[in-house]
């Protein structure tokens, strides 16, 4: 049996926060690199910029802790994050567009931070929890160059979360490329497509192009792994002196900026339910017996299943899973589609399998009918306890429910 100790529940309760609020996002991106300086934070800039101009809600969180410029690519220097309770306020760039970067929090903008990966990683996850970006279509995270402790942090805590690759075309930065790739397919995070930056030079005098780092690597890597190639942008000095003077792509004149609608069509076009909002339908299952919530997560005779559209319970079916053997119910639970499961207990193996399928798990809720504990959920009135006991440890220290 696992003993959860205390700062196993402030960390349960922070991931059922986080959980909550990534619910309320659409699509969540990370924008990677394998290498420094390819362009990263420019894309990651550009794509916010250009989803929010086409009326999306979007989230712009920069996670490099070390070198944070989006600050700066959106004229936001000196910026400072305000705080309202208990919650950090993102920065309202414009009706569409909300921002949030370290450097928004720092006393001294320019004093380098100096912080191991644990100081790292509670950072990001304060970042997810704690700051007020309501509901999103998009949640676009700049993370530093490299496989280091952000990314991991950001594919192991933002459920769905899916990579866009900014790479320039030269072998060197194509090899480490193929790291970020590896490590996506390692943490199990989809890859939206590759990005090719610095990708040839349009002479401004002769109109010629120069390939000045060569070009088409991004797209032949993209292709090796059949990936989704996204599209090119050109060294193009309009970039620097825009993102110099904190203005997006969106303010050139140049051809860059057509280059940058198309990644961002392309993007789009990637995605399964396009339409502006949140989808907002749960299905919550939940084991029961005799009407009311049972212990018996691996061997419960049958769930309840409520779906609820816009936070209210529209439907109840009561379902029988097939024959319990290892694996089997938690993969059934999720082949029905739910979002989410409410149970008194679960072990780890069963918590592992929903976990990588996307159902958020909510363990530790009490025997009592499934409406009334959707109603609790819908409100977060439900602690996750972290509990990962299964049936029998429930029997033996007497947590079972009766009914079984
Ligand atoms: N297509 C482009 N043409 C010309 N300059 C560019 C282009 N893309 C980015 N740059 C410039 O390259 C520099 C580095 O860009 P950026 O900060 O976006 O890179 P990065 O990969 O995020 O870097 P870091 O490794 O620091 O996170 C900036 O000065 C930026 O203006």
């Amino acid at each position: 049996m696992s003993c959860s100790t205390n700062s196993d529940h402030e960390l349960e309760a922070q991931n059922q926060i986080i959980n909550h609020f990534l619910q309320q996002v659409k699509y969540k991106i990370v924008v990677m690199s394998g290498k420094g300086g390819v362009g990263k934070s420019t894309v990651a800039t550009n794509l916010a910029v250009f989803l929010s101009n086409q009326g999306y809600q979007v989230g712009l969180l920069d996670v490099d802790v070390h070198g944070p410029s989006i600050s700066g690519l959106l004229g936001l220097t000196g910026l400072r994050l305000n705080t309202i309770g208990n919650k950090i306020q993102p920065y309202p760039y414009d009706e569409n567009l909300k921002v949030v970067s370290i450097q928004g929090l720092l006393d001294q903008p320019d004093a380098p931070l100096i912080w191991r990966g644990p100081v790292k990683i509670g950072i990001i996850r304060q970042f997810l929890s704690d700051v007020n970006w309501g509901t999103l279509d998009f949640l676009i995270i700049d993370s530093p160059p490299g496989t280091g402790d952000e990314p991991l942090t950001v594919a192991q805590t933002v459920t769905g979360c899916q990579a866009v690759i900014v790479t320039t075309p030269q072998e060197i930065a194509l090899a480490d490329v193929r790291k970020s790739i590896h490590f996506c397919q390692t943490v199990k995070m989809p890859i939206l497509g590759i990005i090719e930056n610095m990708s040839g030079f349009v002479c401004p005098t002769c109109g010629n192009m120069h390939e000045i780092f060569k070009s088409g690597g991004g797209k032949k890597t993209a292709a090796d792994y059949n990936l989704t190639f996204l599209g090119q942008l050109p060294i193009d000095p309009g970039v620097v002196t825009a993102g110099d003077a904190g203005q997006s792509i969106d303010t050139l004149t140049s051809h860059t900026k057509e280059k940058m609608q198309h990644i961002v069509d392309q993007l789009i076009h990637q995605l399964p339910n396009k339409q502006k909002g949140v989808d907002k339908t749960m299905k919550i299952a939940i084991p029961v017996v005799q009407g009311k919530l049972c212990t018996h997560f691996g061997h419960c005779e049958q769930f309840a299943i409520l779906t609820v559209d816009d936070g209210k319970i529209v439907e109840q079916e009561t379902l029988t899973p097939p024959p319990h053997a290892p694996g089997v119910i938690p993969n059934w639970v999720a082949d029905q589609g739910c979002t989410d499961i409410l149970v008194g207990g679960m072990g780890e193996a069963a918590q592992a399998i929903l976990q990588e399928r996307g159902v958020q798990i909510l363990c530790g809720a009490p025997c009592d009918a499934p409406e009334n504990l959707v109603d609790l959920y819908l409100q977060g009135k439900l602690v996750n306890s972290g509990n990962t006991c299964d049936h029998e440890q429930h029997d033996h220290h007497g947590h079972g429910c009766g009914g079984h």
